[in-house]
């Protein structure tokens, strides 16, 4: 059910996780010998939280160069791989002039991502390549979810006062309530930095927790808001928390702040996931999100998963870019993989 990550050799981060967990489970003899698929979360622990205050920034820094700069995607290969972006995207519009209509032309987009042109050039047949989800501001959710019935393609909105958070719990939390009853399946929640500032963990366990129940059956993803953090002990703990929480993904960022998903962050936040997962055996997802524009920086942020998680998790239930504008690059490249020209980014216009 949860096949062991490639490429895992024990942290000794995780180590301790995984000797927590297995006090845990021993001392609980009703503990499920299976764990179900989606994260249940659990009990606050805060030596979970111990065993990552330790952070290595050059070694991550390190670790984020050397990992692009060894694999190079080229051709059919290159291909076959944004094909793959393109099914691991949430597709997204949210910006302050957003319409319904808008909304409705992205969806068709998202229904039909790929000319004729192009799906007959790369030989996809009847394969239906699709971004994973379209994710639009609560006031679209209706509007999205009528577009895409039936499509398969998963409609995520941003909740909790995005892109700040900073509403009362209860407003936050109706905002999610209302979301899932126009027809989100997936919501994507910011959550209050100033409880990372602060080291206020347990409350703001106890919000994610209180912001997943609210989600019922639709999948709940935690913004950390990284750039806003300061440090990448804080986005590891904070990754820490969500996952205990409940959180079904971890998302780097909104897309507003002032720095976005940088690998150096994603590299703290998969390891995080990777040691809840030795920990707990749960696998978490990750979405990196904002600035992401260019096929070139999406491969890279393949290679890094593959090589840190491992290529179980380049699915769409385990991994998803947040990402307003990278379908119009990836189709460009798709166009110059075929033709041998760039053309114009106008021509791939998606709203
Ligand atoms: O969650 C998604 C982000 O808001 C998208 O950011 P972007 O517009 O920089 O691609």
């Amino acid at each position: 059910m949860h096949p062991k990550t490639p490429n895992s050799g024990k942290t000794q981060n995780s180590a301790e996780l995984v000797q927590l967990r297995q006090g845990r489970v021993a001392a609980n003899t009703s503990a499920p010998d299976t764990l179900p698929e989606r994260n249940p979360g659990m009990p606050f622990d805060v030596r979970f939280l111990d065993a990552l205050r330790r952070v290595n920034l050059s070694g991550l820094e390190r670790r984020a160069s050397t990992l692009t700069k060894r694999r190079s995607i080229k051709g059919d290969n290159q291909a076959a791989w944004l094909l793959r972006s393109l099914a691991l995207m949430d597709l997204t519009t949210l910006n302050s002039n957003d319409t319904d209509e808008r909304v409705r032309r992205l969806c068709a987009k998202a229904l039909n991502p790929l000319s004729r042109d192009l799906r007959q050039g790369l030989g996809l047949g009847d394969t239906v390549i699709r971004p994973a989800a379209v994710c639009v501001y609560h006031p679209f959710v209706a509007t999205a979810a009528h577009a895409l019935r039936g499509s398969g393609v998963e409609v995520a909105a941003v909740s909790t006062a995005f892109p700040h958070g900073l509403a009362p719990l209860e407003t936050r939390i109706r905002e999610i309530e209302l979301s899932v009853a126009a027809g989100a399946t997936e919501i994507d929640v910011v959550i209050k930095r100033g409880l990372v500032f602060a080291g206020r963990w347990e409350e703001l366990f106890e919000e994610v927790q209180a912001f997943r129940q609210a989600c019922g059956d639709a999948h709940l993803k935690v913004i950390l808001g990284t750039g806003d953090l300061a440090t990448l002990r804080n986005v590891g703990l904070a990754s820490m928390v969500a996952m205990m929480a409940g959180a079904d993904f971890i998302k780097t960022s909104t897309g507003k702040e002032s720095v976005n998903a940088t690998l150096p962050v994603g590299l703290v936040m998969v390891r995080a996931i990777r040691a809840y997962h030795e920990a707990t055996g749960i696998r978490i997802g990750f979405k990196p999100a904002g600035g992401i524009s260019t096929a070139k920086a999406s491969l890279d942020w393949l290679v890094l998963i593959k090589e840190e998680l491992g290529r179980e998790w380049l699915e769409p239930d385990l991994f998803r870019f947040g990402a307003s504008s990278l379908l119009t690059d990836i189709e460009r490249q798709l166009e110059h993989h075929l033709t041998g020209r760039y053309s114009a980014g106008y021509r791939h216009a998606m709203a």
